[in-house]
């Protein structure tokens, strides 16, 4: 789809927020991978092991890049102010929740040595980290935030969607917990109001690269889930 310039876009939006314009201008992407049936069931509880398992070994892997993708938010964010809330998640995710969860969860799923420090990976894993990497490398900080963006507020998106009582298995229920909650909420809100605050006093052409980063990565985040599920597409 052609996007819509951002100025022309922003007259008529109800919020006229940038992060808002990339989102919208990633549809219908963006409503499938939030609503994804894969992402359904895990709200659900219902994803079988081995899926499950195939999932998080591939997203073990996404982790890895992520968090060097964090670390280069850490260097390329423009204040002081900006780079203490990537600091604090890089920490968060390299040691207490994320690390710790994929060990416990992969464990219980059967998962073996091999498969978490030398794993295959999928086309689409390796096609988001070299994604993760083009974002690292360029050490452009509209970009990073992009990403980084578009990762943690697909996975707010499903997770938020979660009804009725958690699942009672814990690799189901953390999973979830991890991309819900308020700390979880406020941390999406901080990489929104980051490409808020910057979005609108690019150059045009500056927003649409990050436009084209924003919708690389929803389209991969589909694609992620096709994968998880079987690889059976749910494209649009
Ligand atoms: C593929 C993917 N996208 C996003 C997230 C959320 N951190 C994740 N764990 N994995």
């Amino acid at each position: 789809m052609t996007p819509v310039p951002y100025d022309e876009w922003r007259a008529d939006a109800a919020d006229p927020a940038f992060s808002e314009w990339l989102r919208t201008q990633s549809e219908p992407e963006w409503t499938a991978v939030v609503s994804h049936p894969f992402a359904a069931s895990i709200t659900r509880g219902d994803v079988p092991d081995a899926d499950m398992r195939r999932y998080l070994v591939q997203d073990f892997q996404f982790v890895d890049a992520f968090t060097a993708l964090l670390g280069a938010a850490v260097a390329s964010a423009d204040s002081f102010e900006a780079r203490v809330p990537f600091g604090r998640f890089l920490g968060e995710t390299a040691t207490t929740e994320e690390k710790t969860y994929f060990h416990r969860a992969l464990a219980a799923l059967g998962a073996t040595p091999a498969e978490m420090t030398s794993p295959e990976s999928e086309p689409v894993t390796a096609d988001f980290r070299a994604l993760m990497d083009e974002a690292r490398t360029s050490l452009d900080y509209p970009l990073i935030l992009a990403v980084l963006c578009v990762a943690e507020w697909s996975y707010l998106g499903w997770a938020s969607r979660a009804e009725g009582s958690p699942p009672e298995n814990f690799v189901h229920r953390e999973w979830i917990d991890l991309h819900e909650g308020p700390a979880f909420r406020a941390w999406v809100g901080f990489l929104r109001g980051e490409l808020d605050r910057l979005g609108p006093a690019l150059e045009e052409e500056r927003r649409l690269r990050v436009l084209d980063f924003f919708r690389r990565a929803v389209r991969l985040e589909l694609r992620f889930f096709d994968m998880a599920a079987g690889g059976s597409p749910a494209h649009p």
